[in-house]
């Protein structure tokens, strides 16, 4: 079995994230994606969400592909969530699976900056797809790098969490940018300094 691993702090999950996960799955054939929330990510600030509710937002976001599953692992494990340690645990969980890492053009360029990362190119690959304002150059990567990462086709979408952030707390809309489902869990649970209200 082929399983995508789209990792992320999803804070909140957008549809970046989902159309990534869908042209690694579609390109490569992947049986099933993974959505993993991080704890604490490497190398960037912490979450704004509990790690409970980006789980949740990620939840909602998913539900109707009959191929996406969420991960808890890193969200139970705490602390900082270096992937290096994350795939050795489903490693020797998960038997037998074939597993790809699912990362932006920005993470692409980052890679050689993460923990312990000769030895995780040794144990799975990863899928690239593009990200405006990210340059996708694979030449330009380390050789212990080359041919570890695939590229999939993905249209490009200029979003980020960040920008949802912002947006929400400065009272724009950000209908579309995020599916209906999370956008109601947003405004459910209060998040990002929004008032809590009902959806119904
Ligand atoms: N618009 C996008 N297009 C393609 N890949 C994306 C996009 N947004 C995020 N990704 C990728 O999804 C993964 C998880 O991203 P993350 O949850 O940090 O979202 P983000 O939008 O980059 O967040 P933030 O703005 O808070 O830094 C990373 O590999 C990132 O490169
Ligand atoms: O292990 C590392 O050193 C490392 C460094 C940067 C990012 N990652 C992982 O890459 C995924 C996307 O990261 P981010 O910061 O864009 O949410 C997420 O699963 C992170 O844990 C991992």
């Amino acid at each position: 079995m082929k399983v995508g691993i789209m990792g992320g702090t999803f804070d909140p999950i957008h549809i970046g994230h989902l159309l990534a996960a869908e042209a690694a799955r579609d390109s490569f054939g992947l049986d099933q994606v993974w959505f993993m929330p991080s704890h604490i990510p490497p190398h960037k600030e912490q979450a704004g969400a509990s790690g409970e509710d980006r789980l949740g937002m990620v939840a909602e976001a998913i539900s109707d592909h009959p191929c996406f599953r969420t991960l808890d692992i890193e969200i139970r494990r705490g602390g900082v969530s270096y992937t290096i340690d994350t795939v050795k645990d489903i490693r020797s969980s998960f038997e037998g699976i074939d597993f790809h890492f699912i990362i932006g053009a920005d993470m692409v360029n980052y890679l050689p900056k993460w923990e312990g990362i000769e030895e995780l190119v040794g144990i799975m690959s990863f899928i690239g797809v593009g990200r405006p304002g990210s340059e996708l150059d694979l030449e330009v990567l380390p050789s212990y790098l080359k041919g570890k990462v695939l590229l999939a086709d993905m249209p490009q979408v200029d979003i980020s969490s960040t920008e949802i952030r912002e947006r929400l707390t400065t009272g724009h809309s950000i209908r579309y940018m995020v599916t209906d489902s999370v956008y109601d869990y947003i405004r459910r649970r209060g998040l990002y300094g929004i008032q809590p209200r009902r959806t119904d």
